[in-house]
């Protein structure tokens, strides 16, 4: 067995242990980094940029169909799978060697490669064959899709995300499960893309919404365009030769169907990658899900013996379970590296405002606090609600993207602007202007003396948070939209 002692261990080469590593290295010069699966990192491989390659594939196939509306004939829209699946593969091969390439910039002694898992809390043990001591360690495993037992009947014919970026060709048919953000994307991305699909939730819950009203407004929207039944009746899943044959009351009419499809996809969440690293041996406190208690402004694990005291072990990204998003893994990574590197010192590390964006058509979007977090921190009367639909909206109209439906929250007597979910054409912009607004402090009577240029779909918002100014019985509602600010505006 091969011995070796460093200053600080970072577990996983994802995007977070990336971050961690680059800053912890600014500290010392024994800084590993480990990986014990694919190098390349969730993000380039099979997560972001894949899936974003796809739906641009379909937006594209989508836009064809649609120009008969502006009068523009295209004719037959033919979608070549093969050629499609291809150039995702293709593009996505080139992020991940941009990852690669960077990592290739490691000292060679600085990267192992091998699973680790902690054998006592400053010893892991690396592959067979290494056993590293550290000062500080940090986890960052980032997190895999999760395979619910029920659907084990489909045997080779359920696949998760990560298996459908490897595809060859589109299949013909398709069942989703698990209207969440991955089933969203992926699901309508493939239906655009000609593939018969049928998507099944559990719950009721639909993508990041929280409030019923973009909740309904969006399972009524993507309802138009394919199948979604976010509380379905499944009544059986069984192989049925090269197929999978499922059986479930079809919403609405409440009949049973039985019907074939080629693959089952598995869109129910994602587990962190904490249960094969020995964690009880770490020495931190953890929870009844076996994920460390953290603090998350120094992202330090508490220590198992006591709670109060923080432990060398700190944890970054997917394997933390908060949030589990890009930014996220490289905001919380570097927190962590900072930390790992000064250990025993620490610093409480910038958390941004929480945002999120499903890249879906039209898109969803989730800024700051939500409604049902704003009404239990200021109380239900203390929480203002504004809103605007995108129906009537001048340049949503132009476009013929007019669906979809902003909320604001803000609170009573300050008007300070708390958070907002949003559905509609590229809101990615405009939850970004929120989330903006929101590292700002800035209260909604500002947010309206910000520009509006005409006609955009910014406009839409200044709408909105008109709406909320009434609420907040600080400025009239809109009434004349054309004669205040234009057509459309
Ligand atoms: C389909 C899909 C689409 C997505 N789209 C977006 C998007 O558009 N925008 C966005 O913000 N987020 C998106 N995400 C989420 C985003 O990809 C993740 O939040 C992010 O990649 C997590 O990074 P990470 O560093 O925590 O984990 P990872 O990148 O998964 O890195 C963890 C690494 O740790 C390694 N590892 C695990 N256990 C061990 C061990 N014991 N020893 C050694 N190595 C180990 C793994 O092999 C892995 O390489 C998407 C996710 C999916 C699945
Ligand atoms: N654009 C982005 O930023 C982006 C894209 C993809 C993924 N992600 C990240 O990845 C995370 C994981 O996404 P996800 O969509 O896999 O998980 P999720 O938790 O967002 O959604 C899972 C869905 O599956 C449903 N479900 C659970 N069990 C089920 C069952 N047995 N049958 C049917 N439905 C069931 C749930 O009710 C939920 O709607 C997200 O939270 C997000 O942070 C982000």
């Amino acid at each position: 067995m091969q011995e070796r002692e460093v200053e600080v261990a970072v577990i996983g080469a994802g995007t977070a242990g990336l971050s961690a590593w680059q800053v912890a290295r600014q500290y010392h010069e024994r800084v590993v980094l480990i990986e014990g699966g694919e190098p390349g990192t969730t993000c380039a491989r099979v997560g972001c940029m894949p899936s974003k390659l796809l739906i641009a594939a379909a937006e594209s196939a989508h836009q064809a169909r649609e120009a008969a509306g502006f009068g523009i004939a295209v004719g037959r829209v033919d979608v070549d799978g093969q050629e499609v699946m291809a150039r995702v593969r293709r593009q996505r091969d080139a992020f991940v060697e941009s990852v690669l390439d960077s990592m290739r910039r490691i000292e060679p002694e600085n990267r192992l490669s091998g699973h680790a898992r902690f054998e006592d809390p400053h010893t892991l043990r690396v592959g067979d064959d290494l056993r590293l001591r550290a000062r500080a360690i940090v986890i960052a495993t980032g997190s895999r899709p999760h395979r619910p037992k029920a659907f084990a009947p489909a045997g080779d014919r359920l696949v998760d995300s990560d298996a459908v970026f490897e595809w060859n060709d589109l299949p013909a048919s398709l069942a989703v499960f698990g209207p969440g953000i991955v089933g969203l994307e992926l699901g309508q991305a493939l239906a655009r893309l000609g593939v018969r699909l049928r998507m099944f939730g559990k719950s009721g819950s639909l993508g990041p919404f929280q409030d019923p009203a973009l909740r309904d407004y969006a399972e009524r929207t993507f309802g138009d365009e394919f199948y979604l039944d976010p509380a379905a009746q499944v009544e059986t899943i069984e192989r049925d030769g090269d197929q999978v044959a499922i059986t479930f009351l079809e919403r609405g009419s409440g009949r049973r169907l039985t019907e074939r499809f080629d693959y089952l996809l598995a869109a129910t969440g994602r587990r962190p990658n904490l249960d094969q690293l020995d964690l009880q041996n770490a020495g931190v406190a953890l929870d009844d899900k076996g994920v460390p208690h953290y603090n998350r402004f120094t992202m330090q694990c508490r220590s198992a013996d006591d709670e109060s005291a923080g432990s060398h072990v700190f944890i970054a990204g997917d394997a933390s379970q908060e949030l589990p998003l890009l930014h996220e893994a490289n905001q919380q990574g570097r927190i962590a590296g900072h930390n790992a590197g000064r250990y025993p010192e620490r610093r409480a590390g910038r958390r941004s405002t929480p945002l999120s964006i499903a890249f879906t058509d039209p898109q969803m979007a989730t800024v700051g606090l939500s409604r049902d977090e704003a009404a239990s921190r200021f109380g239900c009367d203390g929480v203002a609600e504004g809103e605007a639909t995108f129906e009537d909206q001048g340049r949503a109209v132009v476009m013929r993207q007019n669906r979809g439906l902003m909320r604001l929250y803000a609170e009573h007597g300050s008007g300070q602007f708390l958070g907002a979910e949003l559905f509609g054409p590229r809101v990615e912009h405009i939850a970004h202007l929120l989330a903006w607004a929101l590292e700002q402090r800035l209260g909604v009577e500002r947010m309206l003396e910000m520009p509006y240029y005409h006609p955009v779909l910014e406009e839409g918002l200044r709408s909105a948070l008109r709406d909320l100014s009434r609420v907040l019985l600080q400025g009239p509602a809109m009434t004349e939209r054309c004669l205040e600010y234009g057509p459309g505006g």
